[in-house]
């Protein structure tokens, strides 16, 4: 199967250089610079230092040169796939469309795959989606991923067409669940980045896993996902990966506000916005939700981490 990924960021890099192991990628760049230096180069050194691309991957910043792959991966953030189906949609054709990004969309509340069936009619959508570094994956250290598609026959395929001798894709038909669990860990992890820079301890950061991923279960359930989704690779495995390394991105940002320090903007951190698009989502009110609506609080500044942690502590207690 011939791939075409369209983004090449850090995930989308690592995916064509795992991806070119095995046969033909091609990887389009928005940018015709980094298109012709990943060219010369053979590296994406602005994404993914250190990363060497096989041969058989070919970097392109023309989106025709897509045309004849027969899986298409969508390696933008969240928040930017939209637009950029819509700048394309007339070449995006009748093929496999797979998002490899995590998080809710803030306009709409919709996850990935919803984005792309609402965006391109027809597209068979899938995600990838659980714990992985991209620099990892690209060194071909082992990694585990879930693969989710509504279609059995089309995620099997898929599932054939994408593992590697490294890469091994598990699969489910549940693309609300995996996409929620990858959204939602996002979330989990700037809080619990937030109370390890600030020092609140080991402890406090595995309640906040725990009861984090209480909530996932109930926006889960509140969207019809099955809960053994949430408990697999894409909810508790990258839950796990994302909360307690601080090669995350979403991790370091809550690192960074728990610190009182500044954080780049420009760094790709998909969970404020997630944060923000679950709490204002009509759908889930009254739905008990205490860590979302602290993080989306503490990500736009209208509350800090201390007065946030004592409200927390300050509820009433419950049954677990
Ligand atoms: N990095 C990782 O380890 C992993 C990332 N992911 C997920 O992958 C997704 C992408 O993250 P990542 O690759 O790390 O992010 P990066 O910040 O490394 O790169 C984002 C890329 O998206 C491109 N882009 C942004 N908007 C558009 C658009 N409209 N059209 C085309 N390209 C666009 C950017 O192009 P430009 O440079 O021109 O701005 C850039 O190349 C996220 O959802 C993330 O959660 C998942 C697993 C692991
Ligand atoms: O999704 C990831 C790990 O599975 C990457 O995490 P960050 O986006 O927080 O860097």
């Amino acid at each position: 199967m011939r791939v075409g990924i369209a983004g090449a960021g850090a995930f989308g890099t690592a995916l064509a250089i795992a991806l070119g192991r095995k046969g033909p990628v091609t990887l389009w760049s928005r940018s015709a610079d980094q298109a012709a230096r990943m060219a010369a180069e053979r590296r994406n050194e602005a994404r993914l230092p250190g990363a060497d691309l096989p041969e058989t991957v070919t970097p392109t910043a023309n989106f025709a040169d897509l045309a004849n792959a027969d899986v298409l991966l969508l390696a933008m953030p969240m928040q930017q796939m939209r637009a950029a189906l819509a700048e394309h949609h007339a070449q995006l054709g009748n093929r496999p469309l797979v998002a490899c990004c995590k998080g809710i969309e803030l306009a709409t509340g919709f996850g990935p795959t919803g984005v792309i069936a609402e965006a391109v009619p027809g597209a068979i959508a899938a995600i990838l989606t659980g714990p992985s570094f991209a620099g990892e994956i690209a060194r071909g250290l082992p990694t585990a991923l879930t693969l989710a598609c509504a279609d059995p026959d089309h995620v099997q395929a898929l599932q054939r067409a994408l593992s590697t001798e490294t890469l091994r894709l598990y699969r489910t038909t549940d693309t609300a669940g995996a996409e929620l669990g990858g959204a939602l860990k996002n979330v989990m992890a700037i809080a619990c980045g937030a109370v390890i820079g600030a020092g609140l301890g080991n402890s406090a950061r595995a309640a906040l896993m725990t009861r984090g991923y209480a909530e996932m279960l109930r926006i889960a359930a509140a969207r019809g996902a099955r809960p053994e989704t949430l408990a697999g690779l894409s909810g508790f495995g990258d839950l796990t990966l994302s909360c307690t390394s601080e090669m995350s991105r979403n991790y370091q940002l809550g690192l960074a506000i728990g610190r009182g320090e500044t954080f780049d903007a420009t760094v790709t951190v998909e969970g404020a916005a997630t944060a923000r698009a679950i709490a204002a989502a009509p759908a889930y009110r009254g739905i008990d939700l205490p860590i979302t609506h602290a993080v989306a609080s503490l990500v736009d500044g209208r509350e800090t981490l201390p007065s946030i942690m004592a409200q927390l502590l300050a509820r009433s207690l419950k049954e677990e």
